[in-house]
């Protein structure tokens, strides 16, 4: 008989309650036998399922009742009331819970309670409207957990592509300057170790997208990689890490090409997500690497145009519990192996 491992569960926050987020980990619970998920436990407030979903719902207050609870019922951890909710009208009160459930959410899987984080989407603009600072949750998630900005990569990780913006929630204006080669090779040493560490890949390859069109067809249409990429690329070759570039990304992420590489490393945020978007709207998860913990998100946003219409695909909430777990489990296995 094969083991089952006893991992702790996993803890989910809802993000915005306005938005589709608690809707979507509903519908994941309702999908759990079908896709194998683990234990989770959704946190927020119970009142958020409550307005989108009549499936059964077991309220806890401790994260060893979720795995006795999980077969028949939701579970839930309530934090508060957050006020009239209106599904697609976000309110401060609403930003202030999903900010508490992300508080709750990173402190228990920096205990041993929970295995891994899988985050809710949150707004932005709601929560910087009362009071956030960070551009996004990768970077509070990051600062809870004692690791600089720098130091948190995002990457968006799907069935045929996996995708890191080097430079994230700036303006595009912004991206010649803030791209630096320093930039490239602490985030692509990161990535590569990521991607050991958390994927199993032993011998990860690289590739590294130009800004410009052509990658700068020779200096002639920019000078960012001769400038940027080239040093950055000479200094993780002697590392010996696999990275190929600056590639013209116009055809980096054709089938045939992106398929040789373990991850593409690209300049600026839609660089990475639109391609990405185009192959895994449907399962694309985004996660963070060099934190100590797991953490994983569905990568798609608030989507308040069709809360509480029933039209939220779940799907890369799924994939977000799914590969949280993966990864959880890829960690112990590398612990294991190092005793
Ligand atoms: N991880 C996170 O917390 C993220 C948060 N956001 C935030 O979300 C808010 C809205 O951002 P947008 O750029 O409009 O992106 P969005 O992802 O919320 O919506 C873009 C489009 O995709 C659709 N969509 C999104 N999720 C869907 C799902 N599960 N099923 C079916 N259709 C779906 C929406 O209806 C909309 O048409 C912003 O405040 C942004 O900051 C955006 C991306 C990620
Ligand atoms: N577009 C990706 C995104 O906004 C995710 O940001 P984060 O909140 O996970 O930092």
């Amino acid at each position: 008989m094969t083991a089952v491992p006893h991992r702790p569960p996993i803890a989910v926050t809802m993000g915005d309650p306005a938005g589709v987020g608690p809707e979507v980990v509903a519908r994941a619970w309702m999908a759990r036998r079908e896709h194998s998920l683990p234990p989770f436990v959704a946190i927020g407030d119970a009142a958020a399922i409550a307005a989108v979903w009549d499936g059964p719902v077991a309220r806890v207050g401790d994260m060893a009742e979720v795995v006795a609870a999980f077969a028949e019922a939701l579970p839930v951890w309530h934090l508060e009331d957050s006020g009239a909710l209106t599904p697609g009208e976000p309110t401060a009160a609403g930003a202030t819970c999903a900010l508490h459930a992300l508080e709750t959410g990173i402190g228990l899987t920096r205990t041993p309670a929970a295995s891994a984080l899988v985050t809710g989407p949150v707004s932005k603009h709601a929560l910087q409207s009362i009071g956030y600072t960070h551009p996004g949750q990768t970077e509070f998630i990051a600062e809870r957990c004692g690791v600089t900005a720098t130091n948190a990569v995002m990457m968006l990780a799907g069935p045929a592509l996996r995708v890191v913006p080097l430079t994230v929630h700036i303006p595009l204006a912004e991206v010649p300057e803030r791209l630096t080669s320093d930039l490239i090779v602490a985030k692509a040493r990161i990535v590569a170790r990521g991607l050991k560490r958390d994927f199993g890949i032993a011998h990860p390859r690289l590739a590294i997208a130009g800004v410009n069109p052509h990658a700068g067809e020779s200096g002639r249409l920019g000078d960012e990689e001769t400038r940027i990429i080239v040093p950055a690329l000479a200094a993780l070759a002697e590392d010996g890490l696999a990275i190929d570039g600056p590639l013209a990304a116009d055809a980096l992420f054709a089938p045939g090409i992106r398929d040789r590489y373990d991850a593409l490393l690209c300049a600026y945020h839609d660089q990475a997500l639109a391609p990405f978007k185009a192959l895994h709207f449907h399962d694309g998860v985004n996660l963070t690497l060099g934190l100590p913990i797991v953490r994983t998100s569905p990568d798609h946003g608030t989507a308040f145009n069709i809360a509480g219409t029933g039209q939220a695909d779940p799907g890369p909430t799924i994939a977000a519990i799914a590969m949280a777990a993966r990864m959880a489990a890829m960690r112990e296995a590398g612990c294991a192996a190092a005793k």
